[in-house]
């Protein structure tokens, strides 16, 4: 892999956020200084993306544009990749390291929207919404208190206790919920929140499961045939965290069975790439099945703060080569660079890569008044403040060394 390194002004620094990123976060953008950006409202089909992302140095992405190394190949110039969403499954993160871009997202700024919408859904599914709306959509009336219950009292088992999970936990309990809830890291138990030690613990005992991991492989198809039998008869089952995670077909047959007595499905593991696709599921028709169009973390408050929060952190990467926040990268917070000239040295971390930067430097006779490092198993990332006039010269130097990634630096 050949390195690269560039240092451009702002105004030759391109920018190209799809899928409709927020306003708010393109303003930032501009009020920084930056004044290319190119807008798509939707995820671009693979092929015509890789044509797309040609010159671009800054990609905004939300959950729908896959980010693969056939994509990252082609896209020469790209400095750092934007989620503006929680989930970072759709980037080959590994990938965009090894090639030195960092990969930010937004951890917290739609927690808030996912535990609320999932809240709203266990009401609706207990008193059993979902039918009764379909129905006097068709004209019947189906006023009866059979199969409706209040949420009080009942067992809400939650898989993956993270932001969202354990936000949930304390909305739920705030009605009179019982929660326990399994995650594969210990966490901090919030409110009267009970751990137990396997996902089988929350399927047998919960009145309403609600899934919140990450699509990993390990969470892949976890909610399939047999978990579904391992749930109570009349249990009902959420899913707004990624469609891989649950297997549709087991589920349908689980809702035609009349094993569990409904659900509320928001994520699926194929979805339209835009508002003009048509959706295809087989859970569409069962008046049981509450169906959302991936819309968890689809509020203007959630969607204006992603977009400030990617908006932000994409800045200060270019700006100041600030890393903090990325998921895929060494982290390395940094003071705003004054008079010195700021290099970004990303390189392969193998033996003796620092002591041949310091070497570059040394030789040049150049004065470093600060110097950061941060190392994952396999990159670096040093950055370093330096008292020259000649910086393009070090960085043709630092360039050549065997395991450099790419070199950056600022006037
Ligand atoms: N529907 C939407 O619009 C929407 C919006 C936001 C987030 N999401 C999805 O929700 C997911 C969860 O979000 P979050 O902010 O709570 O993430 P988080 O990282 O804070 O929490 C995820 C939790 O899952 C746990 N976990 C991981 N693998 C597990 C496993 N195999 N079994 C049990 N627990 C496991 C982790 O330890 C962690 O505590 C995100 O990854 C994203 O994919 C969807
Ligand atoms: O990961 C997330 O934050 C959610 O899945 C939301 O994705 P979206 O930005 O595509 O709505």
């Amino acid at each position: 892999m050949t390195t690269r390194h560039h240092s451009l002004a702002k105004n030759k620094i391109k920018f190209l956020m799809l899928e409709g990123v927020h306003a708010r976060g393109l303003d930032e953008i501009r009020r920084q200084g930056y004044e290319t950006i190119a807008t798509e409202p939707k995820a671009p089909p693979p092929e015509q993306l890789l044509d797309m992302v040609e010159d671009v140095h800054f990609l905004g992405i939300r959950s729908r544009t896959q980010v693969t190394s056939q994509l990252l190949d082609r896209a020469r110039k790209l400095t750092a990749i934007g989620c503006f969403c929680i989930g970072t499954d759709q980037v080959d993160l590994t990938e965009a390291r090894r090639r030195g871009i960092p990969v930010f997202n937004a951890p917290y700024a739609n927690t808030r929207s996912v535990a609320e919408l999932v809240l709203a859904e266990i009401v609706m599914l207990l008193r059993g919404i979902p039918a009764r709306n379909a129905a006097a959509h068709r004209g019947e009336w189906l006023k009866s208190a059979r199969g409706s219950h209040e949420v009080r009292g009942k067992t809400l088992g939650i898989l993956g206790y993270g932001h969202i999970g354990s936000q949930l936990g304390i909305l739920a309990e705030g009605l009179g919920m019982r929660v326990i809830y399994y995650d594969i890291a210990a966490k901090l138990p919030l409110g009267n929140a009970e751990p137990v030690n396997t996902m089988s613990d929350v399927l047998a005992r919960s009145d309403v499961v609600t899934v919140h991991v990450p699509d990993t492989e390990l969470t892949r198809n976890m909610i399939d045939a047999q978990a579904l039998e391992q749930m109570q008869a009349g249990a009902y089952l959420i899913n707004a965290a990624r469609g891989r995670i649950v297997d549709i077909p087991a589920l349908a047959d689980a809702l035609r069975g009349g094993h569990l007595a409904g659900a509320a499905i928001d994520v699926f593991p194929v979805e339209p790439k835009g508002n003009d696709e048509s959706f295809e599921s087989e859970l569409r028709g069962m008046d049981n099945v509450l169906l959302t169009p991936h819309i968890g973390g689809s509020t203007e408050e959630a969607q204006e703060n992603i977009a400030l929060d990617v908006a932000t952190k994409l800045v200060r990467y270019s700006d100041n080569g600030s890393t903090m926040g990325a998921v895929n990268f060494p982290e390395v917070s940094l003071p705003d660079h004054a008079s010195a000239r700021r290099i970004m040295h990303i390189h392969r971390n193998e033996p003796g890569v620092l002591q041949a930067v310091n070497s570059v430097i040394s030789k040049a006779s150049v004065n470093i008044a600060a110097q950061y490092l941060q190392t994952l198993p396999d990159v670096g990332y040093v950055v370093m403040d330096l008292e020259t006039d000649d910086a393009p010269a070090l960085v043709r130097e630092l360039d050549a060394i065997p395991a450099t990634l790419r070199t950056r630096f600022l006037y």
